[in-house]
């Protein structure tokens, strides 16, 4: 595993005065109901706003919501009013990207104004991804750029994405590091350098089952085991033989994804057998709206909908977490957003939070189990705002955005 370098980006303390900035947040949030939810990503994005407006900058702001084809990918006006609540300040909506609507609210935006453009991935050349050189010849680029004088990359968890907003920028103006940048990449760097005395765990569930894989087999050794949960502990659990697995809507992972992904899944099993926990039992709703459980030895039909790991399952992880040196949590073990189907997040947490051991808990949906079931953050060593790109830290993976303020900076462009 490489060790990522310190580098020495430009941070919001280096901006000229009055500067016209563009910021890239990532507000990327559950939504329910159409709903985004308030959560830890605006609280901690709001710092970087706020100071940016308080030092009297013109704040237009950056952000996606969801992924297309899915029931998260939605307009970004209900984020605008949850950030004006952290920021303490005004913050404008539009429902452009880079047309008529967006170039004339950003022309009318007033110093220490703040506006947010509509969903980055509205826009069709924001994603897939490409090249930097490449999304900066994108018109969406090319036409916003010029009407700023700075770019800002705050969102540290979007860094690992290709995307326009992220790449692209960079090679058109000035680039930055905002304040969530900064802090990320620190802790999340940390772990990376950080030797460790006792085992070293990694729960691991939550829904992007395929991009945790990979990451489970490049983690190679420095992962003592894993305890599974979530789809992606289903994933493991079929390829051991076991008929589970139902796919959320927009997902494919157990039909015809499966024939792609299977192999993978089989060979970090098998690789890695002996460090990789399966859950033993798992929970569902019952015939009469209740939670029930069932072991996995005893499930042989694919019948039911799996929402959380059982009780037997948190019972045998709990003393692998105790006797820890150090656990980093990616992805929940079940539906913890019903009451019903928190216990094995909950449990793991708990044990987590027990103990003295270095613990990070990432993933924006995984952290705000922490606030919703009354734990402490303060017990945690590190709540990170990251999913991918916090684990693509983890494993020194370079994250294609940070390498591009890194390089903006030792241009000194
Ligand atoms: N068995 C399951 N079935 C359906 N959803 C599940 C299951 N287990 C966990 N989840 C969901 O997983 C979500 C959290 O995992 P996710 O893959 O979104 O990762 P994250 O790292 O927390 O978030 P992000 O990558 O967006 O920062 C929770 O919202 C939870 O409801
Ligand atoms: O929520 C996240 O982890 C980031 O915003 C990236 O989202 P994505 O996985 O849909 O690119």
């Amino acid at each position: 595993m490489s060790t990522p370098s310190t580098p020495t980006f430009r941070t919001i303390d280096d901006l000229p005065a009055d500067s016209r900035v563009l910021v890239r947040l990532d507000l990327n949030s559950p939504v329910e109901d159409g709903e985004p939810q308030d959560n830890r990503r605006f609280e901690r994005h709001a710092r970087t706003v706020r100071e940016l407006a308080d030092a009297g900058h013109r704040v237009v702001l950056m952000a996606h919501q969801g992924r297309p084809g899915r029931d998260d990918f939605t307009s970004l006006s209900g984020h605008a009013s949850i950030l004006a609540d952290h920021v303490g300040r005004d913050v404008d909506f539009v429902a452009d990207t880079y047309g008529e609507e967006a170039l004339a609210a950003i022309e009318a935006l007033e110093a220490g104004g703040v506006l947010l453009l509509e969903n980055t991935r509205m826009c069709d050349e924001e994603l897939p991804e490409e090249p930097p050189a490449d999304k900066a010849a994108t018109e969406f680029v090319r036409t916003l750029a010029p009407r700023f004088d700075a770019y800002v990359n705050d969102a540290y968890s979007a860094a690992h994405r290709k995307h326009a907003s992220l790449v692209g920028f960079p090679l058109a103006l000035p680039a930055y590091a905002g304040r969530v940048m900064e802090t990320e990449y620190e802790a999340n760097t940390a772990i990376a350098r950080k030797e460790f005395d006792g085992p070293v765990t990694m729960v691991v569930g939550g829904t992007k089952a395929t991009d945790v894989i990979g990451v489970m087999d490049a983690l190679g050794d420095r992962v003592d085991r894993f305890l599974l949960g979530g789809v992606a502990g289903e994933l493991f659990l079929r390829a051991a033989g076991h008929p589970v697995g139902h796919d959320l809507e927009g997902t494919d992972l157990f039909d015809d994804q499966w024939e792609a992904n299977h192999g993978t899944v089989e060979s970090v099993l098998e690789a890695r057998g002996e460090a990789i926990h399966l859950a033993s039992d798992l929970a569902y709703e019952g015939d009469d709206g209740e939670r029930a459980e069932v072991a996995v030895a005893e499930i042989d039909e694919k019948t039911d909908a799996y929402l959380d790991v059982g009780s037997g399952t948190v019972d045998d992880y709990e003393p692998l977490i105790r006797e820890s040196d150090a656990v980093f949590v990616k992805g929940a073990l079940g539906v913890f957003e019903d009451e019903r189907f928190a216990d094995g997040t909950v449990g793991v947490l708990e044990a987590i939070a027990e103990t003295d051991c270095f613990s990070v808990v990432g993933g924006g949906d995984t952290s705000r189990a922490i606030g919703m079931y009354g734990l402490d953050e303060d017990d945690f060593s590190h709540v990170s705002i990251a999913g991918g790109a916090y684990i693509r830290a983890l494993t020194g993976e370079p994250l294609p955005a940070i390498e591009l303020l890194r390089r903006a900076d030792d241009a000194g462009a």
